[in-house]
């Protein structure tokens, strides 16, 4: 078994990849390249491994990390709320079918429209600055609403993510600093359209060690105990950022290692404290990630200083290695079997030199017409495409019962002209 192997997930048949029973290599040639496959049970389980080991926590799925409607409907299905990042992704969590009392709206930057959305629509709203606060009471004051609300603390951990994923230390954009956090909830108290009922951090993404999270969760408990002599608190909101072993063979905790290093603390100095707010979470790449394969397509092989593996995505469909020289498991899908013959960086078709995929990768010979994949792509992946060089966007399936059906339709050049005006006086 290859060490990428998941059993009813990820597989090697007959010398092909399949995810969730399907043949990779046939999907590639039914639905064109690049084509992101996600299978189905494979978020269900994700989701239902997170949440049995943090009984009784709400899981706020992070929308940021996967926009489909499609992912985010089975999401809704299995109980979760959503994280929200923009006015948009309070559309798209509704769309979904997510009821808006589950859904808070944590921008850090959010316009005065966007704060009107959230208000008409009924959702939670994590503040993120005294003037985001007044804006909001403003609002809501002038809609006759009351918010829910709650303040993104910064509580100042050193989470040891990529410096690009580090959210909850000092020179960090998010949150507001602990000193400054029981002045503002007693401001809060006092202005009308607002109700502070939630304390909310989010200490970064793609974390690999427990102990930042005991660590932030102390740190917040010690703003619970100096607020909940005036607030009452309905619940604490740890945030995301979960993760996974890209690498295969990395070391990585397990849902109950993270319910050991934060259901213990939360349980017990809420005890001291004498209260019991619920306990909020809000993964993303954890419950998405590995759910998903990006497929592509070998236009040339080349012999230069290295082998080039030249395909049809490149940082365009996904960005993470170029964004944050992230890794992805390659698999060549129609030779999965096959030993390593070589050593291939696999790049893209976009014109810089950062359009690098997968560098130096011991893979089977490498021939023109192969299908790449790329694992682990569910998570930042096609939220984060783009149409640079003139590519339209590409195409979402996802796979169940050994069946599949297109969830996003790939783009076509009608869609790069989408939006474009010609003025009248240059026709
Ligand atoms: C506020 C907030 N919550 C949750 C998440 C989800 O993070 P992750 O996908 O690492 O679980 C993010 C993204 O980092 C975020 O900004
Ligand atoms: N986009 C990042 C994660 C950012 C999380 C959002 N705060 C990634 O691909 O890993």
């Amino acid at each position: 078994m290859k060490a990428y192997e998941i059993p009813g997930h990820l597989e090697v048949k007959g010398n092909h990849l399949t995810i969730g029973g399907v043949d990779a290599v046939s999907l590639a040639e039914t639905y064109g390249t690049p084509l992101y496959v996600t299978n189905e049970d494979r978020l269900r389980d994700n989701y239902r491994r997170f949440s049995a080991a943090f009984p009784g926590v709400s899981i706020f799925f992070a929308a940021k990390s996967n926009n489909n409607l499609v992912v985010q409907r089975i999401f809704a299905q299995e109980g979760a709320g959503a994280d929200a990042f923009s006015d948009g992704e309070i559309y798209l969590a509704r769309m979904a079918g997510i009821p808006a009392e589950k859904i808070l709206f944590t921008g850090n930057s959010k316009t005065d429209a966007e704060l009107q959305y959230a208000i008409d629509s009924g959702v939670m709203v994590s503040v993120d600055s005294r003037d985001e606060l007044l804006a909001l009471s403003k609002l809501a004051k002038k809609a006759k609403k009351e918010v829910k609300i709650a303040f993104r603390v910064n509580p100042d951990v050193s989470a040891d993510a990529h410096p690009k994923l580090a959210t909850g230390l000092k020179v960090s954009k998010f949150g507001i600093p602990t000193k400054d956090i029981v002045s503002i909830y007693k401001e809060a108290k006092k202005l009308p359209g607002v109700n502070p009922v939630g304390i909310h951090c989010h200490i970064g993404s793609q974390i690999l060690e427990t102990a930042p999270y005991t660590e932030a969760t102390n740190k917040m408990m010690d703003l619970v105990e100096q607020i909940s002599g005036f607030i009452d608190l309905e619940w604490v909101d740890l945030g995301g950022g979960f993760g996974i072993p890209y690498q295969k063979g990395t070391k990585v905790p397990t849902p109950k290692d993270w319910a050991k290093a934060i259901l213990p603390t939360f349980k017990a100095r809420c005890k001291k404290i004498g209260i019991s707010p619920e306990l909020h979470l809000e993964p993303g790449r954890y419950m998405v990630a590995d759910s998903t394969v990006l497929l592509m397509r070998v236009n040339t092989v080349k012999k230069a200083y290295k082998n080039f593996v030249g395909t049809d995505a490149g940082f365009n469909t996904l960005i993470r290695p170029a964004m944050y020289d992230s890794y992805h498991e390659a698999v060549i899908a129609n030779k999965a079997g096959s030993p390593a013959k070589g050593e291939y960086t696999v790049v893209g078709p976009i014109c810089e030199s950062g359009d690098i995929l997968a560098t130096d990768r011991q893979l089977p010979v490498v021939e023109k017409d192969d299908i790449v994949a790329l694992l682990d792509a569910g998570a930042y992946g096609f939220c984060m495409s783009s149409q640079y060089v003139g590519r339209p966007r590409c195409a979402e399936v996802l796979v169940h019962n050994g069946k599949a059906d297109l969830i996003r339709k790939r783009e076509t050049f009608d869609d790069l002209l989408q939006n474009q005006i010609m003025p009248g006086r240059l026709l």
